[in-house]
Protein backbone atom coordinates (compact mmCIF):
# COMPACT_ATOMS: atom_id res chain seq x y z
CA UNK A 1 0.00 0.00 0.00
CA UNK A 2 1.23 3.55 -0.66
CA UNK A 3 0.99 5.06 2.64
CA UNK A 4 2.58 8.53 1.70
CA UNK A 5 3.22 9.77 -1.77
CA UNK A 6 4.91 13.35 -1.74
CA UNK A 7 5.58 15.08 -5.02
CA UNK A 8 7.50 18.66 -5.28
CA UNK A 9 6.49 19.89 -2.12
CA UNK A 10 6.93 23.60 -1.08
CA UNK A 11 6.60 25.66 1.61
CA UNK A 12 7.55 29.05 2.87
CA UNK A 13 7.04 31.43 5.89
CA UNK A 14 6.77 34.71 4.29
CA UNK A 15 10.16 35.14 3.03
CA UNK A 16 11.56 32.09 4.51
CA UNK A 17 11.30 29.07 1.65
CA UNK A 18 11.64 26.11 4.32
CA UNK A 19 10.72 23.42 1.71
CA UNK A 20 11.22 24.06 -2.33
CA UNK A 21 10.96 20.61 -3.49
CA UNK A 22 10.82 17.73 -1.56
CA UNK A 23 9.90 14.02 -2.82
CA UNK A 24 9.14 11.31 -0.43
CA UNK A 25 7.72 8.55 -0.37
CA UNK A 26 6.32 5.42 2.22
CA UNK A 27 5.19 1.95 1.50
CA UNK A 28 3.36 0.02 4.32
CA UNK A 29 6.31 -1.14 6.61
CA UNK A 30 8.64 0.63 5.98
CA UNK A 31 10.59 2.60 9.05
CA UNK A 32 12.17 5.98 7.61
CA UNK A 33 13.95 8.18 8.95
CA UNK A 34 13.93 11.97 8.22
CA UNK A 35 17.45 14.25 8.74
CA UNK A 36 18.84 17.61 8.05
CA UNK A 37 20.51 20.67 10.19
CA UNK A 38 18.70 22.78 12.45
CA UNK A 39 16.13 24.45 10.81
CA UNK A 40 16.09 22.22 7.75
CA UNK A 41 12.34 21.95 7.48
CA UNK A 42 11.72 18.56 9.11
CA UNK A 43 9.03 19.16 11.93
CA UNK A 44 7.58 21.73 8.90
CA UNK A 45 7.56 18.26 6.62
CA UNK A 46 6.02 15.96 9.26
CA UNK A 47 3.62 18.73 10.08
CA UNK A 48 1.96 18.20 6.89
CA UNK A 49 2.22 14.65 6.31
CA UNK A 50 -0.06 15.20 9.43
CA UNK A 51 -2.52 16.96 7.79
CA UNK A 52 -2.01 19.71 10.35
CA UNK A 53 -0.33 22.39 8.25
CA UNK A 54 -1.22 24.10 4.96
CA UNK A 55 1.44 23.82 2.04
CA UNK A 56 1.80 26.00 -0.76
CA UNK A 57 2.60 23.44 -3.56
CA UNK A 58 3.00 19.84 -4.53
CA UNK A 59 1.25 16.76 -4.11
CA UNK A 60 0.93 15.27 -1.09
CA UNK A 61 -0.80 11.73 -0.75
CA UNK A 62 -1.09 10.18 2.87
CA UNK A 63 -2.78 6.64 3.18
CA UNK A 64 -3.94 6.91 -0.67
CA UNK A 65 -5.65 10.10 -0.57
CA UNK A 66 -4.35 13.81 -2.13
CA UNK A 67 -4.92 15.15 1.35
CA UNK A 68 -5.34 18.52 -0.92
CA UNK A 69 -8.68 17.82 -1.92
CA UNK A 70 -10.33 16.49 1.20
CA UNK A 71 -13.21 17.66 3.23
CA UNK A 72 -12.73 18.02 6.74
CA UNK A 73 -14.77 14.61 7.29
CA UNK A 74 -12.66 13.19 5.52
CA UNK A 75 -9.47 14.53 6.75
CA UNK A 76 -10.54 13.31 10.45
CA UNK A 77 -10.79 9.85 8.82
CA UNK A 78 -7.01 10.03 7.84
CA UNK A 79 -5.70 11.60 10.83
CA UNK A 80 -7.50 8.91 13.05
CA UNK A 81 -5.59 5.78 11.56
CA UNK A 82 -2.18 8.45 12.10
CA UNK A 83 -0.43 8.73 15.96
CA UNK A 84 1.97 12.03 16.38
CA UNK A 85 4.00 12.18 19.09
CA UNK A 86 5.54 15.79 19.19
CA UNK A 87 8.01 17.22 21.67
CA UNK A 88 7.07 16.78 25.53
CA UNK A 89 4.02 19.14 25.99
CA UNK A 90 2.55 20.03 29.59
CA UNK A 91 -0.81 18.87 28.89
CA UNK A 92 -2.56 17.09 30.86
CA UNK A 93 -2.14 18.47 34.12
CA UNK A 94 -4.73 16.97 35.95
CA UNK A 95 -4.18 13.01 35.28
CA UNK A 96 -2.33 10.29 36.26
CA UNK A 97 -0.16 8.11 33.82
CA UNK A 98 -2.63 5.18 34.39
CA UNK A 99 -5.73 7.28 33.97
CA UNK A 100 -4.16 9.12 30.76
CA UNK A 101 -3.53 5.41 29.38
CA UNK A 102 -7.05 4.57 30.12
CA UNK A 103 -8.65 7.78 28.93
CA UNK A 104 -6.63 7.84 25.74
CA UNK A 105 -7.93 3.78 25.26
CA UNK A 106 -11.51 4.37 25.30
CA UNK A 107 -10.82 7.43 22.77
CA UNK A 108 -9.10 5.50 20.53
CA UNK A 109 -11.37 2.29 20.65
CA UNK A 110 -8.17 0.21 21.37
CA UNK A 111 -7.88 -3.37 21.94
CA UNK A 112 -4.24 -2.76 23.87
CA UNK A 113 -4.14 -3.65 27.20
CA UNK A 114 -3.12 -1.12 29.35
CA UNK A 115 -1.49 -3.70 31.77
CA UNK A 116 1.14 -5.24 29.34
CA UNK A 117 1.83 -1.47 28.62
CA UNK A 118 2.62 -0.53 31.79
CA UNK A 119 5.07 -3.32 31.92
CA UNK A 120 6.02 -2.81 28.18
CA UNK A 121 6.69 1.23 28.84
CA UNK A 122 8.03 0.25 32.68
CA UNK A 123 5.88 2.96 34.02
CA UNK A 124 4.85 0.52 37.12
CA UNK A 125 6.80 2.89 38.92
CA UNK A 126 5.27 5.87 38.10
CA UNK A 127 1.38 4.54 37.31
CA UNK A 128 -0.18 6.83 40.01
CA UNK A 129 1.69 9.61 39.17
CA UNK A 130 0.47 12.91 37.65
CA UNK A 131 1.73 13.40 34.20
CA UNK A 132 3.08 17.32 34.67
CA UNK A 133 5.40 15.53 37.85
CA UNK A 134 6.97 13.53 35.82
CA UNK A 135 10.89 14.18 34.37
CA UNK A 136 10.54 15.27 30.41
CA UNK A 137 11.77 12.13 29.59
CA UNK A 138 9.26 9.92 31.26
CA UNK A 139 6.72 12.38 29.66
CA UNK A 140 8.31 11.22 26.68
CA UNK A 141 7.57 7.87 27.21
CA UNK A 142 4.52 8.31 28.19
CA UNK A 143 3.25 10.03 25.46
CA UNK A 144 4.92 7.69 22.84
CA UNK A 145 2.94 4.62 25.27
CA UNK A 146 -0.40 6.58 24.17
CA UNK A 147 0.61 6.76 20.33
CA UNK A 148 0.61 2.90 20.47
CA UNK A 149 -2.64 2.49 22.59
CA UNK A 150 -4.37 3.11 18.40
CA UNK A 151 -2.36 0.43 16.69
CA UNK A 152 -1.81 2.94 13.78
CA UNK A 153 -1.10 2.39 9.96
CA UNK A 154 1.32 5.10 10.48
CA UNK A 155 3.19 6.68 13.34
CA UNK A 156 4.30 10.17 12.85
CA UNK A 157 7.63 10.71 15.72
CA UNK A 158 9.35 14.38 15.81
CA UNK A 159 12.66 14.16 17.77
CA UNK A 160 11.17 10.78 20.15
CA UNK A 161 14.22 9.76 21.60
CA UNK A 162 15.67 12.76 22.59
CA UNK A 163 16.04 13.98 26.42
CA UNK A 164 15.55 10.14 26.79
CA UNK A 165 18.94 7.71 28.69
CA UNK A 166 20.35 5.02 26.88
CA UNK A 167 18.14 2.28 28.24
CA UNK A 168 14.91 4.34 27.95
CA UNK A 169 16.22 4.33 24.13
CA UNK A 170 16.96 0.78 23.72
CA UNK A 171 13.35 0.34 24.89
CA UNK A 172 11.59 2.57 22.40
CA UNK A 173 13.52 0.96 19.43
CA UNK A 174 12.98 -1.98 20.42
CA UNK A 175 8.87 -1.22 20.48
CA UNK A 176 8.96 0.70 17.55
CA UNK A 177 10.55 -2.59 16.05
CA UNK A 178 8.39 -4.73 17.15
CA UNK A 179 5.43 -2.95 16.62
CA UNK A 180 6.77 -2.60 12.79
CA UNK A 181 6.86 -6.19 12.85
CA UNK A 182 3.69 -7.30 14.07
CA UNK A 183 1.65 -5.24 12.55
CA UNK A 184 3.36 -3.99 9.60
CA UNK A 185 2.54 -0.23 10.24
CA UNK A 186 4.56 2.62 8.61
CA UNK A 187 6.92 4.29 10.91
CA UNK A 188 8.49 8.16 9.88
CA UNK A 189 10.76 10.49 12.35
CA UNK A 190 13.20 12.72 12.56
CA UNK A 191 16.28 12.20 14.88
CA UNK A 192 20.08 13.92 15.25
CA UNK A 193 20.83 10.97 16.15
CA UNK A 194 22.14 8.89 13.00
CA UNK A 195 23.46 5.74 14.91
CA UNK A 196 19.75 5.75 15.49
CA UNK A 197 19.47 6.28 11.75
CA UNK A 198 21.74 3.40 10.79
CA UNK A 199 21.07 1.01 13.42
CA UNK A 200 17.19 1.13 12.82
CA UNK A 201 15.66 2.64 9.86
CA UNK A 202 15.27 1.16 6.34
CA UNK A 203 15.25 4.53 4.51
CA UNK A 204 16.30 7.97 5.17
CA UNK A 205 15.61 11.39 3.77
CA UNK A 206 18.12 14.09 3.83
CA UNK A 207 16.47 17.87 3.45
CA UNK A 208 19.37 20.18 2.65
CA UNK A 209 18.89 23.71 0.98
CA UNK A 210 14.78 23.36 1.17
CA UNK A 211 14.99 20.01 -0.61
CA UNK A 212 15.43 15.90 -0.57
CA UNK A 213 18.89 16.22 -1.64
CA UNK A 214 19.39 12.24 -0.42
CA UNK A 215 16.30 10.06 -0.29
CA UNK A 216 17.79 5.98 -0.67
CA UNK A 217 18.16 3.23 1.28
CA UNK A 218 20.74 3.14 4.50
CA UNK A 219 21.91 0.43 2.99
CA UNK A 220 22.71 2.21 0.02
CA UNK A 221 24.50 5.24 1.45
CA UNK A 222 26.66 3.14 3.05
CA UNK A 223 27.54 1.11 -0.08
CA UNK A 224 28.73 4.30 -1.58
CA UNK A 225 32.06 4.57 0.92
CA UNK A 226 30.77 6.00 3.90
CA UNK A 227 31.77 4.50 7.02
CA UNK A 228 28.66 5.39 8.91
CA UNK A 229 25.41 7.45 8.46
CA UNK A 230 26.85 9.92 10.71
CA UNK A 231 29.97 10.76 8.49
CA UNK A 232 27.71 10.43 5.11
CA UNK A 233 25.97 14.00 6.92
CA UNK A 234 28.73 15.22 8.05
CA UNK A 235 30.27 14.96 4.28
CA UNK A 236 26.94 16.02 2.64
CA UNK A 237 25.87 19.00 4.99
CA UNK A 238 27.73 21.85 6.12
CA UNK A 239 27.27 24.07 9.04
N1 LIG B 1 4.94 28.64 12.40
C1 LIG B 1 6.05 29.16 11.88
N2 LIG B 1 6.08 30.44 11.47
C2 LIG B 1 7.20 30.98 10.93
N3 LIG B 1 8.36 30.31 10.74
C3 LIG B 1 8.38 29.02 11.13
C4 LIG B 1 7.24 28.38 11.73
N4 LIG B 1 7.56 27.10 11.99
C5 LIG B 1 8.84 26.95 11.60
N5 LIG B 1 9.33 28.08 11.08
C6 LIG B 1 10.69 28.28 10.52
O1 LIG B 1 10.85 27.31 9.48
C7 LIG B 1 12.17 26.80 9.47
C8 LIG B 1 12.11 25.29 9.60
O2 LIG B 1 11.66 24.96 10.89
P1 LIG B 1 11.42 23.44 11.33
O3 LIG B 1 10.99 23.47 12.74
O4 LIG B 1 10.54 22.78 10.35
O5 LIG B 1 12.91 22.85 11.19
P2 LIG B 1 13.56 21.52 11.79
O6 LIG B 1 14.37 20.92 10.69
O7 LIG B 1 12.50 20.66 12.39
O8 LIG B 1 14.52 22.11 12.91
P3 LIG B 1 15.14 21.46 14.27
O9 LIG B 1 16.06 20.36 13.87
O10 LIG B 1 15.88 22.63 14.87
O11 LIG B 1 13.99 20.98 15.12
C9 LIG B 1 12.92 27.51 10.60
O12 LIG B 1 13.62 28.61 10.03
C10 LIG B 1 11.80 28.00 11.52
O13 LIG B 1 12.19 29.16 12.20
Amino acid sequence: MNIIDVRNLKKSYGQNNVLQGVNFHAQAGDIIGVIGKNGAGKSTFLEILMTVKQYDAGKVVVLNEDIHSLSITQLEHIRKQISVVLQPTQFYKTLKVEELLKLFKAYYQSAVDIKQIIVDFKLEPHRKKYFDKLSGGWKQIVSLAIAFLSEPKLLILDEPTTGLDPHMRNLLWSYITDYNKRTGGTVILTTHNMDEIELYCDKVMLINNGISEVFDTTQNILATGYQSIHAFYLARVSI
